[in-house]
């Protein structure tokens, strides 16, 4: 059977961009702290990150490499759909990539976020994007839909499960008994998490249930319960403002301290290696891991894993048909429900004021 895309006429992979070379990086670093309050220690220090890599963030590439991966999968799969891609921070912009779909005849796309839990960041703050950029657009732009949440559904969660596993693998084996299980995502002030979601707290307790599942999962392969955590990374802003705690390398040190000599960290915030990945956990806390004589393994990122990327074509076709007003089973694993198609009003509220947004009632 061929599978039934209608109402949407393509796919909208929307992400944040990153720098390509040493001249984008302070114009990239402009663009995503424009009135955010971010310190200027902060963002010498993160563009350093950035030249440490050659000027270039991996991120980019990931999104190419995960566009081409999806379009062989609807190829496969019979389902002839393009696929768009478009960014907050950098080129391809957002406004860009809709002139390009308007003047290609798109008239309803489906887009898919390269965030997966709810948050300001994650979730509104690319719902103001499309807003601005639909209107920048104008007359004749493409209407668009935002695919669910994702972080429950098992296309992410499979893959983390094989990646957990895999590092638990590398491990020595006079060590691995003992491993510590570090689930690692991006911190956000302590106000935006208790703002994310349409009750609040969404972002954390998305997070658990994530790290829940596979703990649940790996202790069915493996036979063995691992101690686990989840920590936290790249902590912004200014330093009287609270973001969500532990970071990752205070809790490896408090893990050396109880005797603690592997640790294996499972970025279940992360889809790609991007930036975070690649310098707050490949390099920083690879460094502390060193420096505490802890080993330390990284588990792979979703990335181009095949369920990961099946899954694209999953919740599209879902909500395909809840737009045709048919009725759908929607796949998800673990203890909170599948996330709503259309976010509620109020959710993940902007703290700075109300602005307008796609994708949601309000
Ligand atoms: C929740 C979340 C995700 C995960 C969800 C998702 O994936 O979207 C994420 C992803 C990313 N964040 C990224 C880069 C940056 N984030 C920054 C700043 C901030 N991030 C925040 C949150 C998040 N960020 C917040 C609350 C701030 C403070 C400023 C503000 O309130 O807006 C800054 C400014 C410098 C700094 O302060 O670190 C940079 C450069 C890149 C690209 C990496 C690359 O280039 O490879 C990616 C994928
Ligand atoms: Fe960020």
């Amino acid at each position: 059977m061929v599978p039934d895309a209608a109402p949407y006429d393509a796919l909208l992979l929307v992400s944040f961009g990153g720098p390509e070379k040493p001249e984008d990086v302070v114009p990239f670093l402009e663009n995503v702290t424009r009135g955010r309050g971010i310190p200027r220690e902060r963002l010498e220090e993160v563009g350093e990150h950035y030249f440490l890599f050659g000027g270039r963030s991996p991120i980019n590439d990931q999104n190419r490499a995960f566009i081409a991966a999806v379009e062989e999968d609807f190829r496969t799969s019979g389902l002839d759909l393009p696929v768009y891609w478009g960014n907050r921070n950098w080129d391809p912009y957002l406004a860009d990539t809709l002139r390009r779909m308007k003047d290609d005849g798109i008239a309803r796309a489906a887009c898919l976020v390269t965030s997966a839990y709810s948050s300001y960041s994650g979730c509104r703050q690319y719902r103001e994007n499309l807003y601005d950029a639909v209107a920048e657009v104008g007359e004749g732009a493409p209407r668009l839909d935002r695919l669910r949440h994702y972080f429950n559904h098992p296309g992410f969660v499979e893959a983390m499960v094989d990646a957990t596993l895999s590092a638990l693998a590398e491990l020595g084996d006079d060590v691995r008994h003992d491993a510590h299980v570090l689930f690692v995502t991006h911190s956000v002030p302590t106000a935006m998490n208790a703002a994310s979601g349409p009750e609040g707290g969404a972002y954390v307790a998305q997070h658990l249930s994530v790290a829940d599942e596979i703990g649940d999962r790996v202790r069915q392969e493996t036979g063995h319960r691992y101690a686990s955590d989840l920590v936290f990374c790249s902590r912004s802003g200014a330093p009287h403002v609270p973001w969500l705690e532990p970071d990752v390398n205070d809790r490896m040190e408090e893990l050396a301290e109880g005797g603690v000599r592997a640790v294996v960290v499972v970025p279940i915030g992360f889809v790609s290696d991007h930036m975070e990945v690649i310098y707050d956990l490949d390099t920083e806390a690879a460094a502390t891991a060193e420096k505490l004589g802890m080993q330390l393994v990284r588990a792979a990122t979703a990335g181009v894993d095949p369920r990961f990327v099946s899954m694209v074509r999953d919740l599209l076709l879902e909500r395909a048909a809840v737009e045709r007003g048919e009725d759908v089973t929607r796949a998800s694993v673990g203890a909170l429900e599948p996330s709503w198609d259309v976010c509620p009003p109020g959710c993940c509220a902007n703290q700075r004021g109300p602005r307008p947004a796609l994708c949601g009632r309000d």
